[in-house]
């Protein structure tokens, strides 16, 4: 049978493209389709281009979306492979998130220059990162340290840690392992301590709304737990969005149909946060997420989100 060129959008850094290919991957099995029934089309971002300042100031987290949903609603590509945590939480008119893999490991890695862990660093020392969670949940373990911006992709961040720019810098270990370095990690950090980002190791898939074909064939590749999992953490970003300048964290954890999530927020010196929890049957994942957002906001007050504005 004849089929169609697939066209999958992807960011051009190794971690992006490695996603990308493990989706065709899945494709390839899922539907005994041969690896040149699809091409792999890489697109720049914005994101990738702008290098000198964290994105939170750069215009937050469509950056990393933008011209890849022009490419698929322009009909240029037929889905894209995204990491859900780069996903802003409204999609353009015309798209969807219509698939999710399993998640990897959510955790973050400590990368240590010449230490193994975070409280091993000598006071003052500096750690490399640009993500105001990470710098947050640093801060409130160690108020000492020096957290200075860190921009770039898995490689760009990791060369700078070794030129000596930083005594150490935080990581998905996701990323890692889809790049075969998770030996690069000094130490895991517990999540119960150090919780993930929303949407943290888990790669979705969007295409347009109307294309029924590429629906369909994303169905016989997505994994449930992950959707609920995803749907009631992007719920929860939802009701909290608006501010990309709050350090926000949290994971949902899906067994049996049953969800349980628990949040946080923090001031980025990483002095004040509050936490929230949930729990219900999966059928009520973004229901689930949307209350524990509102819990959250009415118990710090609108005055937590600018307080540092
Ligand atoms: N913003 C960059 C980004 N987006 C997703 C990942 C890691 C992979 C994932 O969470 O699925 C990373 C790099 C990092 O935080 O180390």
């Amino acid at each position: 049978m004849q089929t169609d060129l697939i066209r999958i959008g992807t960011r051009g850094s190794l971690l992006a493209q490695a996603q990308a290919a493990e989706t065709r991957a899945r494709l390839m099995a899922a539907h005994s389709l041969p690896e040149d029934a699809f091409e792999i089309v890489v697109i720049s971002t914005s994101g990738d281009r702008i290098q000198d300042r964290p994105l939170s100031e750069a215009g937050g987290k469509g950056l990393f979306t933008k011209e890849i949903e022009e490419a698929l609603l322009d009909g240029r590509i037929d889905l894209a492979v995204h990491s859900s945590k780069d996903m802003p939480t409204v999609l353009p008119e015309g798209l969807e998130i219509t698939a999710f893999l399993e998640r990897e490991d959510v955790r973050d890695a400590f990368i240590g220059r010449s230490v193994e862990a975070i409280g091993e660093l000598p006071e003052g020392a500096r750690l490399g990162t640009s993500s105001l969670r990470r710098q947050a949940l640093v801060l409130r373990m160690r108020p000492d340290l020096e957290v200075g911006m860190f921009r770039g992709n898995v490689q760009t961040r990791l060369r700078k840690l070794e030129e000596g720019l930083a005594d150490g810098t935080l990581l998905a270990l996701a990323g890692l392992k889809r790049l075969v370095m998770e030996h690069v990690a000094t130490a895991i950090m517990d999540p119960e301590i150090f919780p993930p980002a929303l949407g943290q190791g888990a790669i979705c898939i969007e295409s347009r709304s109307d294309d029924g074909r590429i629906r369909s064939m994303l169905e016989a590749i997505h994994h449930e737990e992950t959707g609920a999992a995803l749907t009631c953490e992007r719920a929860f970003l939802a009701v909290l969005d608006g501010s990309c300048r709050t350090p926000i964290a949290g994971l949902a954890k899906v067994e049996g149909g049953r969800i349980s999530f628990s949040g946080l927020i923090l001031t980025p010196d990483g002095r004040l946060s509050h936490e929230i929890g949930g729990e219900g049957r999966a059928a009520e994942a973004a229901e689930i997420g949307a209350d524990a957002g509102k819990r959250i906001r009415d118990k710090a007050g609108a005055q937590f989100f600018d307080s540092w504005d």
